[in-house]
This record gives C-alpha cells, sequence and structure tokens, in this order.
C-alpha cells in the first residue's frame, strides 16, 4: 500500500485536478494554496448562479461548514445534490459540529446526499454520530482520535462513506480495513486551518484516485508528512505555515519513504 500511496501522489501533481470548493472565510487562502502547493487546481466557488457550471467542470468537490450563513447552507446542499446526481466524488468537513443546532441541522441535510468523505477531529465525528458525553470546543478537539472510531465506524455504516479522524494519529476507515497513520506535529494543531487544508487535499485525491481508502490514506499522509518534516524546520506557528506549502510541493519519494508511519487492521 505504501508505494501506491506515493503513486496517487504523483497523479495528482500530474493530472493537476479541478476541485470545486465551499469552504469557510478562515481558510480560503490557506485550502486553496494546499492544494496549489499538491499539484490540484482550486477554485472557491459558492454562487447559487453558478453551481450547476461548476459541478460539471470540476472533478470533485469539499464542502466544509465552518463559517455557516443561509445563502451559503443552500448553496452547499444544493452543491452536493448535483454532485450526488453526476456520479462524482465530494468530502464533507464537518467543522463545529455539535457547536449549535443550525450547524447540526445542516449536517443532516448534507449527509443526506452521501458523501464519498466526511473528515473531522474527534470531537466534530463523535457530535456528528450522536455520541453523548462529548464537550465541543468550537472548532477544536476536545477528544484524542481513537476515542471516535466507534462513531466513525458508525457513520461509515450509516452513509458508505469513507470516514477520516484526524489528531495526533489519523484514522481513516473504510469498508474493508481501518488505516492509522501516525505523522504529523502537535504545532500543527496551533495554525488555524490545517484540518480544512487536509480536507481539501481529500478532494484532490478522490477526483484522482477511485479507492477513496486509499485517496484519504494518501492525502493524509502527504500532509502529516509534509507538517511533521515541516515543524521540525520551523520556530513556530507562522513558519510552519510557509515551511508546509514548500514542503507539500518539494516532498519527494525518499522522504514519504523515510518518514511514512503506516499500519491497518481488518
Ligand atoms: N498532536 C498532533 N500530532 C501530530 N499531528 C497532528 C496533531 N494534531 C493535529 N495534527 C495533524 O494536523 C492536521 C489537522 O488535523 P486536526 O488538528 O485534527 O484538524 P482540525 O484542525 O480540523 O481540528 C492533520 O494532518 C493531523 O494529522
Ligand atoms: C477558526 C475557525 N472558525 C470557523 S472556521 C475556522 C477554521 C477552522 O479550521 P481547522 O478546523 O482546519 O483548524
Ligand atoms: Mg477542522
Amino acid at each position: 500500500m505504501e508505494k501506491r500511496l506515493w503513486e496517487h501522489i504523483q497523479t495528482v501533481r500530474q493530472q493537476s485536478p479541478l476541485v470545486q470548493n465551499i469552504t469557510n472565510f478562515v481558510v480560503m487562502n490557506n485550502t486553496a494554496n494546499a492544494l496549489l502547493a499538491a499539484g490540484a487546481s482550486p477554485i472557491m466557488a459558492h454562487g447559487h448562479a453558478e453551481l450547476a457550471d461548476m459541478a460539471r467542470i470540476c472533478r470533485s468537490l469539499v464542502i466544509n461548514i465552518g463559517t455557516l450563513d443561509n445563502y451559503w447552507t443552500e448553496a452547499m446542499v444544493q452543491a452536493a445534490s448535483l454532485v450526488q446526481r453526476m456520479g462524482k466524488p465530494w468530502v464533507l468537513d464537518p467543522v463545529g459540529a455539535g457547536a449549535s443546532a443550525y450547524r447540526d441541522a445542516t449536517l443532516d441535510e448534507l449527509l443526506k446526499r452521501k458523501p464519498t468523505v466526511v473528515r473531522g477531529n474527534a470531537s466534530e465525528i463523535m457530535a456528528l454520530a450522536n455520541v453523548g458525553g462529548t464537550a465541543t470546543k468550537g472548532v477544536d478537539s476536545t477528544a484524542a482520535s481513537n476515542q471516535a472510531l466507534d462513531a466513525a465506524k458508525r457513520i461509515h455504516r450509516q452513509y458508505g462513506s469513507v470516514v477520516c479522524v484526524s489528531g495526533e494519529v489519523d484514522i481513516v476507515v473504510g469498508e474493508k480495513k481501518t488505516v492509522y497513520i501516525r505523522n504529523g506535529h502537535p504545532l500543527m494543531a496551533k495554525v488555524t486551518g490545517l484540518g480544512c487544508s487536509a480536507t481539501a487535499l481529500i478532494g484532490a485525491f478522490i477526483a484522482v484516485v477511485d479507492d477513496a481508502l486509499e485517496a484519504v490514506s494518501a492525502a493524509m499522509a502527504l500532509m502529516g508528512i509534509s507538517g511533521e518534516l515541516a515543524a521540525t524546520a520551523s520556530a513556530g506557528p507562522g513558519t510552519l505555515q510557509l515551511n508546509l506549502l514548500d514542503k507539500l510541493y518539494n516532498l519527494t519519494e525518499a522522504e514519504f519513504a523515510a518518514t511514512l508511519r503506516i499500519t491497518d487492521e481488518g
């Protein structure tokens, strides 16, 4: 599997898929830059009047509910319906799930459109699966990713989505197996929008790789390894942002193979 993950990174670089993003105001710039650095081609587009055209030309869709408002919610639901009908892949980032009734109601509507992939932190995935006893703290997690494993499996069973719980360990739950990626760096939690960037990268990989579990594993491995290598060369969160973009862009096969820590079960 390790060899194939590197091939998937190469495929994104070679094919440069066009990825539509309906995302939040905080991260529009970082996620567009992360997609470009990984070799993909981003377009941020949420206008109702152009959703049908976007669904036609884009190879995948990223929906991120970070800064919700009614106009945007309608755009998200319409865009998800369009790509679902066209059989194109899409990924949902349930930012701040459980923080408000409005977010949870919107997520219910979106989940009915069967996302190919759902990626969130542990608190968000537990809130999405209605697991009680999770204290939500806005957009940051209060739990470790393994605490959300059952919640991820429940979402997978209910909607058929590949579910990724990110954190110190990134866990990817699919039909046949569960993948664990132990890359990344604690400093990554001190830069806003790196979870959103991970989700955007997933959008690029599901556009060009048919096997969604492998696509998500490749995206999370790329993000984790690039973050880890970038963080060791950074004085703090500010330089990490810059170094991360550079590493997404220039990561080599030798660095990838020497840094990847991945296991799977099932
Ligand atoms: N403590 C940590 N150790 C290693 N990597 C981390 C850690 N926290 C977050 N990451 C990495 O940062 C990226 C964003 O994940 P996360 O912080 O869980 O998302 P979010 O920003 O949505 O809460 C992922 O690539 C994840 O692997
Ligand atoms: C701070 C904030 N508030 C609303 S969306 C957002 C960005 C969250 O990004 P991430 O989950 O990737 O850290
Ligand atoms: Mg997030």
